[in-house]
Protein backbone atom coordinates (compact mmCIF):
# COMPACT_ATOMS: atom_id res chain seq x y z
CA UNK A 1 0.00 0.00 0.00
CA UNK A 2 1.62 3.54 -0.89
CA UNK A 3 1.92 6.50 1.46
CA UNK A 4 -0.76 7.96 -0.88
CA UNK A 5 -3.44 5.38 -0.09
CA UNK A 6 -2.96 5.26 3.37
CA UNK A 7 -3.47 9.11 3.74
CA UNK A 8 -6.40 9.18 1.62
CA UNK A 9 -8.05 6.07 3.66
CA UNK A 10 -7.23 8.28 6.71
CA UNK A 11 -9.10 10.92 4.93
CA UNK A 12 -11.76 9.31 4.11
CA UNK A 13 -12.16 7.39 7.76
CA UNK A 14 -12.14 3.80 6.17
CA UNK A 15 -10.35 1.28 8.77
CA UNK A 16 -8.29 -0.74 6.76
CA UNK A 17 -9.26 -4.21 4.97
CA UNK A 18 -9.04 -7.20 7.51
CA UNK A 19 -6.88 -10.02 6.61
CA UNK A 20 -8.90 -13.18 5.85
CA UNK A 21 -8.23 -15.91 8.10
CA UNK A 22 -6.51 -18.97 6.11
CA UNK A 23 -9.03 -20.68 4.54
CA UNK A 24 -8.75 -24.57 4.66
CA UNK A 25 -8.77 -25.73 1.34
CA UNK A 26 -11.24 -27.96 0.10
CA UNK A 27 -12.54 -30.48 -2.60
CA UNK A 28 -15.04 -32.99 -3.26
CA UNK A 29 -13.71 -35.48 -0.78
CA UNK A 30 -12.47 -33.46 2.14
CA UNK A 31 -16.08 -31.71 2.20
CA UNK A 32 -17.18 -34.98 3.65
CA UNK A 33 -14.86 -34.96 6.38
CA UNK A 34 -16.72 -34.64 10.05
CA UNK A 35 -15.74 -31.96 12.64
CA UNK A 36 -14.19 -35.09 14.53
CA UNK A 37 -11.68 -35.58 11.53
CA UNK A 38 -11.18 -31.80 10.97
CA UNK A 39 -9.60 -31.94 14.62
CA UNK A 40 -7.63 -35.37 14.31
CA UNK A 41 -6.10 -33.75 10.63
CA UNK A 42 -5.18 -30.34 12.57
CA UNK A 43 -2.97 -32.30 15.33
CA UNK A 44 -1.78 -35.02 13.11
CA UNK A 45 -0.88 -31.96 10.79
CA UNK A 46 1.57 -30.68 13.58
CA UNK A 47 3.14 -33.91 14.11
CA UNK A 48 4.42 -34.30 10.00
CA UNK A 49 7.54 -32.65 11.08
CA UNK A 50 8.37 -35.33 13.51
CA UNK A 51 7.39 -38.10 11.55
CA UNK A 52 9.63 -37.27 9.03
CA UNK A 53 12.75 -37.29 10.87
CA UNK A 54 11.66 -40.52 12.41
CA UNK A 55 11.15 -41.69 8.85
CA UNK A 56 14.28 -40.44 7.59
CA UNK A 57 16.80 -40.17 10.55
CA UNK A 58 19.78 -40.22 8.32
CA UNK A 59 18.64 -37.03 5.82
CA UNK A 60 19.42 -33.63 7.23
CA UNK A 61 16.68 -31.48 6.84
CA UNK A 62 14.36 -34.12 6.95
CA UNK A 63 11.79 -32.05 9.06
CA UNK A 64 11.45 -29.92 6.88
CA UNK A 65 12.14 -31.47 3.13
CA UNK A 66 9.05 -31.99 1.31
CA UNK A 67 8.17 -36.06 0.15
CA UNK A 68 6.13 -37.82 -1.99
CA UNK A 69 3.34 -40.46 -1.45
CA UNK A 70 1.38 -41.72 -4.40
CA UNK A 71 2.00 -38.64 -6.24
CA UNK A 72 1.18 -36.39 -3.66
CA UNK A 73 4.23 -34.04 -2.28
CA UNK A 74 3.68 -33.83 1.66
CA UNK A 75 5.42 -30.41 2.22
CA UNK A 76 5.84 -29.56 5.43
CA UNK A 77 5.54 -26.26 5.02
CA UNK A 78 2.47 -26.35 3.01
CA UNK A 79 0.28 -28.90 5.07
CA UNK A 80 -2.97 -27.06 4.30
CA UNK A 81 -3.49 -28.61 0.32
CA UNK A 82 -6.55 -30.81 0.03
CA UNK A 83 -4.75 -33.40 -1.66
CA UNK A 84 -2.19 -33.92 1.41
CA UNK A 85 -5.33 -33.83 3.40
CA UNK A 86 -6.83 -37.04 1.58
CA UNK A 87 -3.73 -38.87 2.37
CA UNK A 88 -3.09 -37.98 5.66
CA UNK A 89 -6.93 -38.95 6.87
CA UNK A 90 -6.55 -42.12 5.33
CA UNK A 91 -3.50 -42.72 8.15
CA UNK A 92 -6.14 -41.23 10.30
CA UNK A 93 -8.90 -43.42 9.67
CA UNK A 94 -7.63 -46.84 9.29
CA UNK A 95 -6.16 -45.60 13.66
CA UNK A 96 -9.99 -44.80 14.14
CA UNK A 97 -8.94 -41.04 14.69
CA UNK A 98 -5.65 -41.73 16.79
CA UNK A 99 -2.97 -39.53 16.16
CA UNK A 100 -0.41 -41.00 17.67
CA UNK A 101 -1.13 -44.34 15.92
CA UNK A 102 -1.95 -42.66 13.01
CA UNK A 103 1.98 -41.31 12.95
CA UNK A 104 3.19 -44.40 14.01
CA UNK A 105 1.61 -46.29 10.82
CA UNK A 106 3.37 -43.12 8.88
CA UNK A 107 6.55 -43.37 9.85
CA UNK A 108 5.91 -47.13 9.25
CA UNK A 109 5.23 -46.92 5.76
CA UNK A 110 7.62 -44.30 4.81
CA UNK A 111 10.18 -46.94 6.49
CA UNK A 112 9.00 -49.93 4.70
CA UNK A 113 8.75 -47.94 1.28
CA UNK A 114 12.57 -47.04 1.41
CA UNK A 115 13.43 -50.78 2.72
CA UNK A 116 11.40 -52.38 0.08
CA UNK A 117 12.22 -50.37 -2.23
CA UNK A 118 9.04 -49.21 -4.26
CA UNK A 119 10.32 -46.76 -6.13
CA UNK A 120 12.81 -49.84 -7.70
CA UNK A 121 10.13 -52.29 -8.12
CA UNK A 122 7.85 -49.96 -10.19
CA UNK A 123 11.13 -49.48 -12.61
CA UNK A 124 11.57 -53.27 -12.94
CA UNK A 125 10.50 -55.53 -15.68
CA UNK A 126 8.82 -58.52 -15.18
CA UNK A 127 8.57 -61.74 -17.66
CA UNK A 128 5.55 -60.86 -19.56
CA UNK A 129 4.93 -64.62 -20.18
CA UNK A 130 4.64 -64.96 -16.41
CA UNK A 131 3.14 -61.63 -15.34
CA UNK A 132 1.62 -60.38 -18.56
CA UNK A 133 -2.25 -62.09 -17.51
CA UNK A 134 -2.12 -62.02 -14.01
CA UNK A 135 -3.49 -58.26 -13.42
CA UNK A 136 -5.55 -55.73 -15.26
CA UNK A 137 -6.80 -52.19 -14.93
CA UNK A 138 -10.33 -52.08 -16.52
CA UNK A 139 -12.80 -49.61 -16.32
CA UNK A 140 -14.68 -47.38 -13.73
CA UNK A 141 -17.28 -47.79 -11.26
CA UNK A 142 -20.61 -45.65 -11.55
CA UNK A 143 -18.37 -43.37 -8.72
CA UNK A 144 -15.59 -42.73 -11.22
CA UNK A 145 -13.36 -45.45 -8.82
CA UNK A 146 -10.95 -47.28 -11.28
CA UNK A 147 -11.51 -51.35 -10.65
CA UNK A 148 -8.45 -53.62 -10.94
CA UNK A 149 -8.54 -57.33 -11.72
CA UNK A 150 -6.17 -59.93 -10.24
CA UNK A 151 -6.39 -63.00 -12.23
CA UNK A 152 -4.95 -65.51 -9.86
CA UNK A 153 -6.40 -68.62 -11.50
CA UNK A 154 -7.42 -69.21 -14.93
CA UNK A 155 -4.69 -70.99 -16.73
CA UNK A 156 -1.71 -68.98 -15.18
CA UNK A 157 1.52 -71.06 -14.09
CA UNK A 158 1.49 -70.46 -10.79
CA UNK A 159 4.07 -72.25 -10.06
CA UNK A 160 6.01 -69.74 -11.99
CA UNK A 161 4.08 -66.47 -10.59
CA UNK A 162 4.42 -67.76 -6.99
CA UNK A 163 7.87 -69.88 -7.30
CA UNK A 164 9.76 -66.40 -6.09
CA UNK A 165 8.14 -64.98 -3.53
CA UNK A 166 9.99 -61.77 -3.05
CA UNK A 167 9.54 -61.41 -6.91
CA UNK A 168 5.71 -61.65 -7.07
CA UNK A 169 5.51 -59.24 -4.10
CA UNK A 170 7.19 -56.56 -5.64
CA UNK A 171 5.27 -57.33 -8.82
CA UNK A 172 1.91 -56.89 -6.68
CA UNK A 173 3.38 -53.78 -4.85
CA UNK A 174 4.03 -52.39 -8.32
CA UNK A 175 0.88 -53.45 -9.74
CA UNK A 176 -1.05 -51.73 -6.71
CA UNK A 177 1.04 -48.07 -7.14
CA UNK A 178 0.17 -48.35 -10.87
CA UNK A 179 -3.95 -48.77 -9.95
CA UNK A 180 -2.91 -45.72 -7.75
CA UNK A 181 -1.98 -43.60 -10.32
CA UNK A 182 -5.76 -43.56 -11.64
CA UNK A 183 -6.42 -41.58 -8.29
CA UNK A 184 -7.24 -38.17 -8.32
CA UNK A 185 -7.35 -37.51 -4.33
CA UNK A 186 -9.86 -35.01 -5.04
CA UNK A 187 -12.75 -36.82 -6.66
CA UNK A 188 -11.60 -40.26 -5.96
CA UNK A 189 -9.24 -41.94 -3.47
CA UNK A 190 -9.90 -45.50 -3.51
CA UNK A 191 -10.47 -48.45 -5.97
CA UNK A 192 -12.51 -51.87 -6.77
CA UNK A 193 -10.32 -55.16 -6.79
CA UNK A 194 -11.09 -58.41 -8.23
CA UNK A 195 -9.85 -61.59 -7.46
CA UNK A 196 -10.05 -64.22 -10.17
CA UNK A 197 -10.19 -67.76 -9.04
CA UNK A 198 -11.54 -69.23 -11.97
CA UNK A 199 -10.04 -72.79 -12.72
CA UNK A 200 -8.27 -72.76 -9.10
CA UNK A 201 -8.26 -76.09 -6.55
CA UNK A 202 -6.69 -77.11 -4.10
CA UNK A 203 -3.45 -77.97 -5.04
CA UNK A 204 -2.71 -74.16 -6.43
CA UNK A 205 -2.03 -73.37 -2.75
CA UNK A 206 1.47 -74.90 -2.19
CA UNK A 207 3.79 -73.26 0.39
CA UNK A 208 5.03 -70.53 -1.90
CA UNK A 209 1.57 -69.15 -2.53
CA UNK A 210 0.43 -69.66 0.77
CA UNK A 211 3.16 -67.03 1.54
CA UNK A 212 2.70 -64.72 -0.85
CA UNK A 213 -1.36 -64.28 0.07
CA UNK A 214 -0.47 -63.56 3.61
CA UNK A 215 2.40 -61.29 3.21
CA UNK A 216 0.99 -59.33 0.00
CA UNK A 217 -2.48 -59.12 2.59
CA UNK A 218 -0.22 -57.79 5.37
CA UNK A 219 1.39 -54.88 3.67
CA UNK A 220 -1.84 -53.75 2.24
CA UNK A 221 -3.51 -53.48 5.50
CA UNK A 222 -0.02 -52.22 6.75
CA UNK A 223 1.25 -49.86 4.41
CA UNK A 224 -1.77 -48.63 1.83
CA UNK A 225 -4.44 -47.80 4.34
CA UNK A 226 -8.16 -46.90 2.98
CA UNK A 227 -7.38 -47.23 -0.26
CA UNK A 228 -10.03 -49.89 -0.98
CA UNK A 229 -14.19 -49.53 -1.57
CA UNK A 230 -14.52 -53.03 -2.08
CA UNK A 231 -13.27 -56.54 -3.50
CA UNK A 232 -15.15 -58.97 -5.20
CA UNK A 233 -13.58 -62.57 -5.03
CA UNK A 234 -14.96 -64.42 -8.11
CA UNK A 235 -15.10 -67.41 -9.95
CA UNK A 236 -14.18 -69.52 -5.76
CA UNK A 237 -15.03 -72.84 -6.35
CA UNK A 238 -17.45 -73.73 -3.39
CA UNK A 239 -16.06 -76.13 -1.55
CA UNK A 240 -12.98 -73.35 -1.23
CA UNK A 241 -15.25 -70.46 0.60
CA UNK A 242 -13.91 -71.76 3.67
CA UNK A 243 -9.82 -69.64 2.73
CA UNK A 244 -11.62 -66.19 2.94
CA UNK A 245 -12.15 -67.17 6.80
CA UNK A 246 -8.00 -67.96 6.83
CA UNK A 247 -7.47 -64.54 6.53
CA UNK A 248 -9.83 -63.06 9.24
CA UNK A 249 -6.88 -62.66 11.77
CA UNK A 250 -4.82 -61.04 9.41
CA UNK A 251 -7.15 -58.24 8.17
CA UNK A 252 -8.67 -55.65 10.31
CA UNK A 253 -12.88 -56.30 10.95
CA UNK A 254 -13.70 -52.91 8.63
CA UNK A 255 -11.39 -54.38 5.63
CA UNK A 256 -13.11 -57.99 5.94
CA UNK A 257 -16.58 -55.60 5.70
CA UNK A 258 -15.24 -54.61 2.24
CA UNK A 259 -15.09 -57.81 0.91
CA UNK A 260 -17.56 -60.32 -0.99
CA UNK A 261 -17.41 -63.72 -1.91
CA UNK A 262 -19.17 -64.75 -5.14
CA UNK A 263 -19.66 -67.93 -6.76
CA UNK A 264 -19.09 -69.10 -10.70
CA UNK A 265 -20.38 -68.25 -14.09
CA UNK A 266 -20.95 -64.80 -15.54
CA UNK A 267 -24.49 -64.35 -14.35
CA UNK A 268 -23.51 -65.06 -10.87
CA UNK A 269 -20.51 -62.61 -11.18
CA UNK A 270 -22.69 -59.99 -13.04
CA UNK A 271 -25.52 -60.00 -10.11
CA UNK A 272 -22.61 -59.35 -7.72
CA UNK A 273 -20.98 -56.69 -9.69
CA UNK A 274 -23.50 -55.01 -11.90
CA UNK A 275 -25.06 -52.84 -8.90
CA UNK A 276 -21.64 -51.06 -8.48
CA UNK A 277 -19.75 -51.21 -12.05
CA UNK A 278 -21.67 -49.98 -15.31
CA UNK A 279 -22.18 -52.96 -17.85
CA UNK A 280 -20.27 -50.91 -20.10
CA UNK A 281 -17.32 -51.06 -17.80
CA UNK A 282 -17.82 -54.80 -16.83
CA UNK A 283 -16.02 -57.07 -19.53
CA UNK A 284 -18.07 -59.18 -20.95
CA UNK A 285 -16.80 -62.60 -19.00
CA UNK A 286 -17.84 -61.32 -15.95
CA UNK A 287 -21.54 -60.66 -16.96
CA UNK A 288 -21.29 -56.92 -18.40
CA UNK A 289 -20.60 -55.59 -22.08
CA UNK A 290 -16.95 -54.29 -21.98
CA UNK A 291 -14.37 -56.11 -24.43
CA UNK A 292 -11.55 -55.98 -22.23
CA UNK A 293 -9.41 -58.79 -21.61
C1 LIG B 1 -5.91 -71.36 -4.66
C2 LIG B 1 -5.39 -70.35 -5.20
C3 LIG B 1 -5.25 -69.00 -4.60
C4 LIG B 1 -4.21 -68.17 -4.84
C5 LIG B 1 -3.03 -68.44 -5.73
C6 LIG B 1 -4.45 -66.94 -4.09
C7 LIG B 1 -3.61 -65.84 -4.12
C8 LIG B 1 -3.75 -64.71 -3.34
C9 LIG B 1 -2.82 -63.62 -3.26
C10 LIG B 1 -1.54 -63.50 -4.06
C11 LIG B 1 -3.27 -62.75 -2.35
C12 LIG B 1 -2.58 -61.43 -1.91
C13 LIG B 1 -3.42 -60.19 -1.96
C14 LIG B 1 -3.62 -59.58 -3.32
O1 LIG B 1 -2.96 -59.94 -4.28
O2 LIG B 1 -4.50 -58.67 -3.41
C15 LIG B 1 -4.51 -63.29 -1.85
C16 LIG B 1 -5.27 -62.70 -0.89
C17 LIG B 1 -6.46 -63.17 -0.47
N1 LIG B 1 -7.11 -64.29 -0.92
FE1 LIG B 1 -6.43 -65.62 -2.23
N2 LIG B 1 -5.62 -67.05 -3.42
C18 LIG B 1 -6.16 -68.29 -3.69
C19 LIG B 1 -7.36 -68.76 -3.24
C20 LIG B 1 -8.24 -68.06 -2.48
C21 LIG B 1 -9.59 -68.49 -2.17
C22 LIG B 1 -10.26 -69.76 -2.68
C23 LIG B 1 -10.13 -67.53 -1.40
C24 LIG B 1 -11.54 -67.55 -0.87
C25 LIG B 1 -12.34 -66.55 -1.07
C26 LIG B 1 -9.13 -66.50 -1.19
C27 LIG B 1 -9.27 -65.34 -0.43
C28 LIG B 1 -8.30 -64.40 -0.25
C29 LIG B 1 -8.41 -63.28 0.69
C30 LIG B 1 -9.57 -62.99 1.62
C31 LIG B 1 -7.24 -62.52 0.56
C32 LIG B 1 -6.86 -61.24 1.34
C33 LIG B 1 -7.10 -60.05 0.46
C34 LIG B 1 -6.40 -58.77 0.85
O3 LIG B 1 -5.61 -58.74 1.77
O4 LIG B 1 -6.67 -57.74 0.18
N3 LIG B 1 -8.00 -66.86 -1.88
N4 LIG B 1 -4.79 -64.47 -2.47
Amino acid sequence: MSTQEVTQETQTGHEPTPVEPTQEPQNALTEKFTAEEWDALKAFRAKIPDVLASAYPDKIHSKTTAIKLWGVTIDPADLLDARVSVVLMKFLRARYLNVSEGKTMLISTLRWRDEFNVEAACNETYPQDVFGELGHISGRDKQGRPVVYNVYGGNQDLKAVFGDVQRFLRWRVAFMEKSIELLDFETNDQMIQVHDYLGVSMTSRDANSKNAASEASSIFSGHYPELLFKKYFINVPSYMTWIFWLFKPLLPSATLAKMSVVGSGASTIGKALLPEIDAKQLPKRYGGEADAF
